[in-house]
């Protein structure tokens, strides 16, 4: 199985969280499994992600749901419309990230995101993604996505970053 993000055509995989061109980003791939309806990413975080000794920073969780997000967006919108990403990649940003830190995250463990879509609809996709250490949840995320055309970012509308 092919990682979403793998489809992102060059012009699109710079960004810090999911872009394979980037050697100093976290480059995270995540699957979708079309027999359940949802997305998954493992992520093992590094002894510099500490936020204090032993737990997780949760800027670095955020990241993770966030370009979890994107990625599963792309792939729910994908089978809604019937279509396969690699003859219509689908792009999106980023228009809300809300993170409930519902626990400590553990240092050391794999990390494993699983993400579902809840609403797709015209342009927009709601995300619910559930963030497990080994078997305990420890972040709930929920995203807003929107779908993006080629002149993303050219105008003077252009976000700071991304
Ligand atoms: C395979 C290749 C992939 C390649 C993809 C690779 C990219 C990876 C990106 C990683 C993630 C990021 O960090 S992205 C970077 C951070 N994000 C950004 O910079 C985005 C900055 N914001 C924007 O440019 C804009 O606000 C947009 C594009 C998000 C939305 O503006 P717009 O295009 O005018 O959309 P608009 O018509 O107003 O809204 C469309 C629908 O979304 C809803 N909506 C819009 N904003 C919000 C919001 N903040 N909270 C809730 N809902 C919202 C609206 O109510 C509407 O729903 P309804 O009425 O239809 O129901």
């Amino acid at each position: 199985m092919k990682a979403i993000q793998l489809y992102y055509p060059p012009e699109w995989a710079h960004c810090y969280g999911c872009g394979y061109l980037n050697a100093q980003g976290l480059r995270i791939e995540t699957y979708w499994h079309p027999e359940r309806g949802e997305s998954e990413t493992r992520f093992t975080p590094k002894p510099h992600h500490t936020a204090i000794p032993g737990f997780v920073y949760g800027g670095l969780l955020a990241s993770l749901v966030d370009c979890h997000s994107t990625a599963t967006a792309a792939a729910a919108k994908a089978a809604a419309e019937g279509v396969s990403l690699e003859e219509a990649p689908l792009r999106f940003v980023t228009a809300s990230l809300k993170v409930d830190f519902l626990k400590p995250t553990p240092l050391g463990p794999e990390l494993r995101l699983v993400g579902r879509p809840k609403e797709v609809k015209g342009r927009k996709v709601v995300v619910e993604t559930e963030l497990y250490a080994e078997e305990t949840l420890t972040v709930r995320g929920e995203a807003v996505l929107v779908q993006i055309g080629e002149g993303f970012g050219r105008s003077e509308d252009a976000p700071a970053g991304g």
